[in-house]
């Protein structure tokens, strides 16, 4: 059984960031997840879950002024200790939102210097992690993200296996993975063993799933037949309001 979460960061963006908990809650969404809410005291963000019933599923973690700026610093040489007080921060906040997985933003990097920092500031993470929360590498193709270190599937099955934490894993998003693979079906089943969180949006324009070249049944059965329990993000941007988008959710 597919278990579907809304992306807030994505989703219901028409919407001022408090409001789109209810939005979602009416929807039928039973969790969501954020990208960046440390704008936010997490006290407010925390009422917002609690009073619509909402689980917060992942968030990222983050330069801790996130406001459009370099997306992480874990694969970046000589910002360790930046990176080390943005874990930090993000288990905080993980805590206080009881988050149980948070994406960790490899940055702009390239080169072997890069690799081997990301490996040692996963392996640093893995090992500060408060037990029970999964850590996860995602990656993200270069049209949307130039210059972002972790740009395909091969460096992060790499580094996990470098890092060998078992709180350390795949985040496999739908979007990317076409734009990076040319078949996000073909993808999934080649990464499933290593996935525990997934996200989904359309390409090549990371629209609404069936609105672009997303074989999204074939995907939806690879999930299930990979046995994946987690919860499926739809992190994409409506064309209209978001609650016109949700067409595709309807019999699944
Ligand atoms: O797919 C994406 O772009 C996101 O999941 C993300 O974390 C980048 O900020
Ligand atoms: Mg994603």
């Amino acid at each position: 059984m597919l278990r579907f979460a809304a992306n807030l960061t994505h989703l219901f963006a028409e919407l001022p960031y408090l409001d789109r908990f209810d939005a979602a809650a009416e929807s039928g969404f039973k969790a969501v997840e954020v990208l960046f809410p440390y704008e936010v005291a997490a006290q407010e963000t925390l009422s917002a879950l609690t009073r619509n019933g909402l689980g917060m599923v992942l968030i990222n973690a983050p330069p801790p002024n996130y406001t459009g700026g370099p997306r992480g610093f874990a694969a970046v040489c000589g910002l360790e200790d930046r990176f080390r007080y943005d874990m930090r921060r993000a288990f905080r906040y993980a805590e206080a939102l009881g988050v149980n997985i948070v994406h960790v933003m490899a940055g702009v990097a390239e080169g072997p210097d890069a690799r081997a920092v990301f490996v040692e500031n996963l392996k640093y993470a893995a090992d500060a992690a408060p037990a029970g929360l999964m850590l996860t590498i995602e990656p993200l193709n270069p049209v949307a993200q130039p210059g972002y270190f972790l740009n395909s599937f091969d460096l992060a099955v790499d580094v996990i296996a470098a890092v060998d934490a078992p709180n350390l894993s795949l985040q496999f998003d739908s979007y990317h993975a076409q734009a990076i693979t040319g078949d996000a079906v073909v993808c999934y089943n080649a990464v499933a063993p290593f996935v525990r969180h997934i996200q989904i949006g359309d390409a090549p324009d990371r629209t609404a799933p069936s609105t672009g070249v997303v074989e999204f049944d074939a995907l939806f059965q690879a999930i299930e037949a990979s046995g994946y329990e987690g919860w499926i993000s739809a992190e994409y941007d409506p064309r209209g309001k978001t609650e016109d988008s949700l067409a595709w959710r309807r019999g699944l």
